[in-house]
């Protein structure tokens, strides 16, 4: 009987990424320190020889997710979308890493679940900078926009934000600049 070339080539796929292909989802507020810590997280993995590629959630919001606002379905199709993204990279062998404010915790499991369906690690990483630091650093002027009332629906303003309950690292203010944080979710990838 000729083998199944489908399953073959995802069977081999499998043996070839032991080790390698994983999703590291960063979720947090705007202005949290989300895009800084991706793009330190893959420059270094990519200098160490490690395949990486970013998906960021503004960034894809131009194209991939052009179609798409932010009301709470748009939201959930938004995470739904960048999940299976994710997965196809992580199955594809990459480290891919996810910078998106994710607001809500059913999305994010579901793109947990996603992952751990197809036997691909899925490292969620909470950068949990308050909202008053986040508003205070503010580079888009954004949050002075949704308290002037000028912007409606902004996360942690008037739009929910759901903190994870059990990521696999958390990350706060206290622990360094963006490139420190980039070292401890290395470490934690090589836990998970
Ligand atoms: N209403 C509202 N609420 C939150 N954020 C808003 C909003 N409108 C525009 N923006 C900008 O969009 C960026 C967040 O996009 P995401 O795709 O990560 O959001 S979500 O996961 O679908 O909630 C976010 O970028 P970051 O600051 O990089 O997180 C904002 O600049
Ligand atoms: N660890 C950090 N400590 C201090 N400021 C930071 C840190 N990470 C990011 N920032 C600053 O905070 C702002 C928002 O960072 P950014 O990475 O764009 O956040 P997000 O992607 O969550 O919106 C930027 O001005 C950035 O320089």
């Amino acid at each position: 009987m000729l083998p199944n070339l489908e399953w073959h080539a995802s069977a081999v796929r499998r043996e070839q990424r032991v080790g390698r292909g994983s999703t590291v989802w960063l979720t947090g507020l705007s202005a949290s320190g989300k895009s800084s810590v991706a793009a330190e997280l893959e420059r270094r993995l990519i200098a160490g020889g490690r395949p990486a590629y970013r998906l960021d959630g503004d960034n894809l919001r131009h194209g991939l997710n052009s179609d798409l606002g932010f009301a709470a379905d748009d939201r959930t199709e938004n995470v739904r979308r960048v999940g299976e993204v994710a997965c196809l990279f992580a199955d594809a062998g990459l480290v891919a890493v996810v910078s998106l404010i994710s607001p809500y915790r059913a999305d994010r499991a579901r793109a947990r679940e996603r992952h751990r369906a197809t036997g691909l690690r899925f490292v969620e990483v909470f950068v949990d900078t308050p909202l008053e630091i986040c508003e205070s650093r503010d580079p888009k002027g954004m949050y002075a926009k949704a308290r002037a009332g000028e912007l409606t629906g902004f996360t942690g303003v008037d739009a929910p934000y759901e903190p994870p309950l059990s990521a696999e690292l958390v990350l706060r203010p206290g622990m360094g600049d963006s490139a420190a944080m980039a070292g401890l979710i290395e470490e934690a990838l090589g836990r998970a």
